[in-house]
């Protein structure tokens, strides 16, 4: 970045372009569309690997043999069931609670109880990554059913996190195409550098406290509507336009009330999201399947919208899909329930935040910036009578 541009965004806030941690973990270029997690390109990834092998990658630097990945789904099907706590934290939880606090509550119940809370240690915090990420798809579908009067389904240790997720949902075998699309869906969502949940996690793992304490936090900052949030957001304003003409209508209406379109944007990609063009094929595909290609149609009606409409200035807007564009007509199409579409991210981006506490614990110095105060001095204390 030059000394200018780099003036320019520091003037508007949100640290862009500082770098606030070395990391051997994930590489974005925003220019070219590029991910990699770990020397190894996204689009390998997802084609190649599945989402225990992303894991692994992540935590420990390089993809597993045979017998690594064996003992990894063997620790990870272990820990899939929940507490009883932590089950009766959940069901006493009021109706209505939305299920991304469910998932912040239920992990912050989890460190009770957990055998290595107070170790910070390397072999303590790859221990807790795999329960933590073995218990998240239970958390999350044990509430789904609970909120619907059914009984929570035990996790069948035969299928993966993304199998199990699917069946704990929905109390049958999943299909195995379905299996695959959630399971490359983790793969995506798994990782991504120093996005705002992952700087959250790694800001609290800085003071030395535990991987679920980092957690729990990156999981608040997963939830709003301009990070996580945003996969939500796109299908409400989908369903609410109905079908592509009203869309259309509506995002014209937003671009010219400078309201922000979700799915839209990205703080580093100035091009297509990689991982949304492999969501993009994943919405169309699952669209034809089920002979409902609406949402997937109506989501390709938005994207010149985005990108050609000019500013005042006559530059085109250039806004490109991010990775929770497509998830949205993807997840819908699958007949997952709205609300549950971040903690599927959650389910995947445990892997990334796991990986980023590990590494801030093994090189750690606390993280505290600085501000450029703005406010009054000279200011004395009155008399609380004399006060407006
Ligand atoms: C997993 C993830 O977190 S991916 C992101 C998910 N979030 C969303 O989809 C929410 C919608 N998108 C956004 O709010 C933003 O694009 C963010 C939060 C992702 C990035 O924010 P920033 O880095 O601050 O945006 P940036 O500085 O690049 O914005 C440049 C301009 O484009 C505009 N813009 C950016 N995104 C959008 C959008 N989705 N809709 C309309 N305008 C937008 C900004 O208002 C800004 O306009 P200005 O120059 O007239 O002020
Ligand atoms: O990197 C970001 O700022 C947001 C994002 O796409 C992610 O967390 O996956």
């Amino acid at each position: 970045m030059s000394e200018s541009t780099a003036a320019t965004a520091a003037a508007k806030g949100g640290l862009q372009g500082v770098v606030a941690a070395q990391s051997d973990i994930c590489f974005i270029d925003g220019d070219a569309g590029r991910l990699v997690y770990r020397g190894y390109e996204i689009g390998d990834l997802v084609e190649n690997a599945s989402f225990e092998e992303t894991a692994y990658l992540l935590w420990d630097g390089k993809l597993p043999n045979k017998t690594e990945l064996a003992t990894l789904k063997q620790q990870l099907s272990a820990s899939m069931a929940l507490p009883a706590h932590v089950l009766a934290v959940i069901k006493a939880l009021p109706a209505g609670t939305q299920p991304m606090d469910v998932l912040r509550t239920a992990v912050s119940a989890l460190a009770g109880g957990d055998t290595d809370l107070t170790s910070n240690e390397a072999a303590a915090n790859r221990r807790k990554a795999v329960r933590l990420t073995a218990q998240f798809p239970t958390i999350v579908t044990a509430y789904h059913r609970i909120r619907n009067n059914q009984q929570p389904i035990a996790p069948d240790p035969s299928l993966s996190i993304a199998g199990n997720f699917l069946y704990m949902l929905n109390g049958k075998k999943p299909h195995e195409t379905l299996v695959r699309v959630m399971d490359a869906a983790l793969v995506l969502h798994a990782e991504h550098g120093m996005n705002a949940s992952t700087f959250t996690a790694r800001v609290i793992a800085a003071t030395l406290a535990d991987m679920h304490a980092s957690i729990t936090g990156a999981l608040g900052a997963l939830k709003g509507p301009l990070h996580g949030g945003a996969n939500e957001a796109v299908m409400h304003l989908l369903l609410q336009c109905g079908d592509a003409d009203s869309a259309e209508r509506k995002i014209k209406e937003m671009l010219a009330n400078k309201q922000k379109v979700p799915g839209f944007g990205h703080r580093v990609y100035r091009t297509f999201d990689p991982r949304a063009t492999f969501l993009r094929k994943m919405s169309k595909q699952l669209g034809e399947a089920a002979g409902n290609s609406k949402w997937y149609e109506m989501s390709e009606r938005l994207i010149p919208i985005l990108r050609d409409t000019k500013k005042p200035t006559g530059e085109p807007l250039g806004l490109n899909p991010n990775v929770d564009f497509f998830s949205a007509s993807a997840y819908y199409t699958m007949d997952i329930p709205l609300d549950l579409f971040t903690p599927i991210f959650g389910v995947a981006r445990v892997t990334g935040w796991a990986a980023h506490v590990m590494e801030q614990h093994k090189n750690n110095r606390i993280i505290r910036p600085t501000d450029d105060y703005t406010g009054p001095f000279g200011k004395k204390v009155e008399p609380i009578e004399q006060r407006a």
